[in-house]
């Protein structure tokens, strides 16, 4: 039989070298009517095109490649990444720009990028942007007002070719590099928990010691702490082991640091870590005498991430022994209930956090006003973007610490930037110095294992490195899970010891696995029309895992309820609807019983997902959505024309924010269910109204009109880039039936580990999980090496 993968490793033939450039080129006004053509064609928003007439009315000498080259850089903005990396998009133009897009139907399409780049040298293309009055050079600090920057050759990135920004982004990613050097260049190592920064505050202020920069009782949070009570308090929180626990490692090494990262995969324990590493923090802190409390605040980037950590943290203070900790710092000893009122349960939201202002990107809290804060820990991190992360940083009194936690191989923001992504390109492979190792072994009482230090590798270990730390070991997933399996194999790297044809057999092998995995259904659909995806949206297609999903117990012995689709929560909607007339316009008391029954909708609601990765076309979301709904609508679970399944409001419709409303106080990706209540003014009629758990994670609900939702889409079915942040008891993965640039591992890893017990593979073509198991997200930033 012909192995389904062999087509896959055959090259495409280059193209013939054209004999000369595209007039596009050659020509200025030539490249504005193709990047008009590009426009109407919906490869560009008319925004890069704006930049480009914007920049040739100022500066009308700029040749058409510095304009091009412009275009391009907004147009990288607008698919997330920071800046345009010349060398890369020269190599394979259409794949570095996803150009074609998506769903486009190919039909006389205008002239690709990869047409139009041809011919052009590297050489060439770099020269042409030597004009001082467009272009700064980010080696020499980008000086002046120019539009565009020219990128610095990142320290230890000299692989790294040449990167065209626009100015803003450029100067985000200054700020960031400039913000998290300064930490790590006062992290003293060898010391412990050193958090005072020397460097001056940001804005050359001298400070009086009760402003923002210093700990609630006026002083400089800088609790010195010998090795011995460090390693007597991790002694207190984890067990003795001989081999290195990570979760301890991670926690001492943020103990050290006054900025650190604590990466890991799902359910590697970064909450448990991080609950751990405030119980230390505090502990240190109130050992001292005559010390106050930390100053600790909690933030994710969405609310509905916010929300999740909230339930989780507060569960873990709750479990946390502290006995021993409290006596193991200090002389007298710490009192156990000041200790644990002290470790924040609250998780906040960042834009609520930095106070957000209606209708302006400016936050209430920037470099003038800084956090009152003396640790913030940001939970999701690898969904912050570049600009979120700039202004974070910037709002954050140079001797804070900040913590990010995160899984490093998911998708990175929707909007530009993959910070996280970037910061922890040598996670995986520690690159700790000796000085790190062997202060590890001291604290830790167990050694760091050889492959995990920097002479190991070859390369001396940087800053960065000895300030991050890898959680390895699944807690949720074990051996016999096949979302923990299959994510695995997806995740791992190809390198020279896994090609890529090791790694779609190591795929295959999970999802072909004997026994099968109790956890793990994989469906093929042979087309829209497939009922078997009727079956899946409406009943969870419980038959396709093993025992139809009975019996199954959670890893603590609890009985797990079978796998289910969107009948669950349309019939908690039917159900449990209150019999009350009245819905309490004014809130309180009278409104009780709605919100307890949004929060049961919202609630089953989270019971499944459908993920795909596309927006158009018959499987992505456009052609899913009103797809779905026809089917709940046979099966009589919502009522709801043509019509409304396609554009309209109908009881049971979930929507998904897609854009921040800071008058509602609605983020982005936040997720609320459309239900009818009582119309007060009108008794006997009812009203539809959005359901949406309130962003601070407090359980309250937010009833918003139809009317007020400026930028909402159904969800039946969700991006994989939307669903980043959350978590669904059944997630359903649907890949699509043709290759797209947009189908990478760090998509499909995204997807799958959105499962927390059961997880169904749809497959819509052949071949498309092993084309996407060894595409890879291309990141291009001039952060990772501090
Ligand atoms: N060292 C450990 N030993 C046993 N169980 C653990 C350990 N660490 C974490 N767990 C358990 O594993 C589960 C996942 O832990 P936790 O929520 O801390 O992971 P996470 O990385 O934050 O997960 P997520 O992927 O949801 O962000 C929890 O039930 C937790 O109690």
């Amino acid at each position: 039989m012909r192995d389904l993968f062999d087509d896959l490793d055959d090259a495409p033939e280059p193209p013939p070298r054209p004999d000369r450039p595209h007039p596009a080129l050659g020509d200025t006004a030539a490249l504005l009517a193709l990047l008009e053509r590009w426009v109407a064609r919906g490869w560009l928003r008319a925004l890069d095109r704006a930049l480009v007439v914007f920049l040739q009315r100022e500066v009308p000498d700029a040749s058409a490649p510095l304009l091009l080259a412009a275009a391009l850089a907004s147009h990288q903005l607008g698919r997330g990444h920071v800046c345009l990396d010349l060398a890369t998009t020269l190599a394979a133009p259409d794949l570095a720009l996803s150009l074609p897009p998506e769903g486009d139907d190919l039909s006389d399409p205008p002239p690709l990028p990869s047409q139009v780049l041809d011919g052009l040298t590297l050489g060439e293309w770099e020269q042409a942007l030597a004009h001082p009055g467009l272009v700064a050079d980010g080696d020499q600090g980008a000086p002046g007002h120019t539009p565009l920057v020219r990128g610095a050759t990142a320290p230890g990135h000299q692989h790294q070719g040449p990167r065209l920004y626009l100015r803003r982004y450029w100067q985000y990613e200054q700020d960031i590099r400039q913000q998290i050097t300064a930490r790590l260049n006062s992290a003293t190592c060898g010391n412990t928990a050193p958090c005072g920064s020397t460097a001056p505050p940001r804005d050359g202020a001298d400070r009086r010691p009760d402003d923002a920069t210093s700990t609630s009782d006026g002083r400089r949070p800088d609790n010195a702490t010998d090795t011995a009570t460090l390693a007597a308090a991790l002694d207190a929180l984890f067990p003795t082991t001989e081999t290195i626990d990570w979760q301890q490692a991670a926690c001492a090494l943020a103990a050290r640091s006054p900025f650190a990262v604590i990466t890991g995969g799902p359910g590697t324990g970064k909450t448990t870590t991080v609950v751990k590493l405030l119980a230390l923090l505090q502990a240190l802190q109130l050992g001292q005498e005559d010390r106050h409390a930390l100053r600790i605040r909690l933030a994710a980037p969405t609310g509905k991430a916010a929300a999740r950590l909230n339930d989780s943290i507060a569960k873990q203070v709750k479990g946390l022994s502290l006995v021993e900790l409290a006596s193991a710092v200090g002389q007298q000893g710490v009192d156990i209930s000041t200790l644990r009122d002290s470790i924040p349960t609250e998780v906040t939201t960042l834009h609520r956090l930095l106070g957000s202002r209606p209708d302006t990107r400016h936050f209430r809290h920037h470099a003038g006003n800084p956090l009152a804060l003396d640790v913030l820990v940001i939970d999701e991190a690898s969904m912050v973007d570049i600009e979120m992360m700039a202004a974070v940083l910037t709002a954050l009194p140079p001797r804070a610490r900040l913590v990010l936690l995160g899984d490093k191989d998911q998708l990175a923001s929707v909007e530009a930037g993959a910070v996280l992504g970037d910061l922890c390109q040598r996670a995986e492979g520690g690159h700790y110095t000796r000085q790190t190792a062997e202060w590890l072994e001291a604290v830790t009482g167990a050694p760091l294992p050889a492959d995990y230090r920097d002479d190991y590798h070859g390369t001396p270990g940087q800053p960065l490195d000895q300030a991050i730390a890898m959680l390895r070991v699944s807690h949720r997933f074990d051996a016999a899970s096949g979302i923990g399996q299959l994510a695995e194999a997806v995740n791992r790297p190809l390198d020279a010891g896994h090609t890529a044809k090791e790694k779609r057999r190591a795929v295959r092998q999970v999802l072909e696995h004997t026994p099968a995995y109790a956890d793990l259904a994989r469906l093929r659909l042979a087309d829209a029309d497939d009922p078997a995806l009727d079956r899946l949206v409406v009943d969870g297609a419980p038959v396709g895992f093993p025992n139809s999903g009975q019996g199954r117990r959670d890893p603590r012995g609890e009985p797990l309820a079978p796998p289910t689709g969107y009948r669950h929560y349309l019939e908690v909607l039917r159900d449990q609807r209150p019999t009350d007339t009245s819905f309490g316009e004014a809130g309180g008391e009278e409104r009780a019983p709605f919100d307890a029954w949004a929060r049961a909708v919202l609630e089953a609601h989270g019971r499944f997902q459908l993920l795909c990765a596309l927006r158009r076309g018959p499987w992505g979301i456009d052609g899913l959505n009103p797809r779905i709904g026809q089917a709940l609508r046979r099966a009589r679970l919502i009522a709801a024309s043509d019509h409304e399944l396609e554009s309209g409001w109908f009881e049971g419709r979930p929507v998904l924010v897609t854009r921040n409303d800071y008058g509602l106080g609605l983020m982005n990706g936040d997720i609320g269910i459309t239900l009818a209540l009582p119309d007060d003014r009108e008794p006997g009629r009812r009203l539809l109204r959005i359901a949406f758990p309130a962003s601070d994670g407090s359980g309250q609900i937010k009833w918003v009109l139809p009317s007020r939702l400026q930028a909402v889409e159904t969800v039946f079915a969700m991006t994989v880039h939307k669903s980043q942040g959350s978590e669904f008891t059944h997630t359903a993965l649907l890949l699509p039936d043709a290759p797209n640039p947009i189908l990478t591992r760090e998509l499909v890893y995204t997807g799958i580990t959105r499962a927390r017990d059961w997880l169904t593979l749809v497959e819509t073509g052949r071949g498309m999980l092993d084309e996407a198991v060894t595409r890879e997200v291309m990141r291009v930033s001039g952060l990772g090496k501090l």
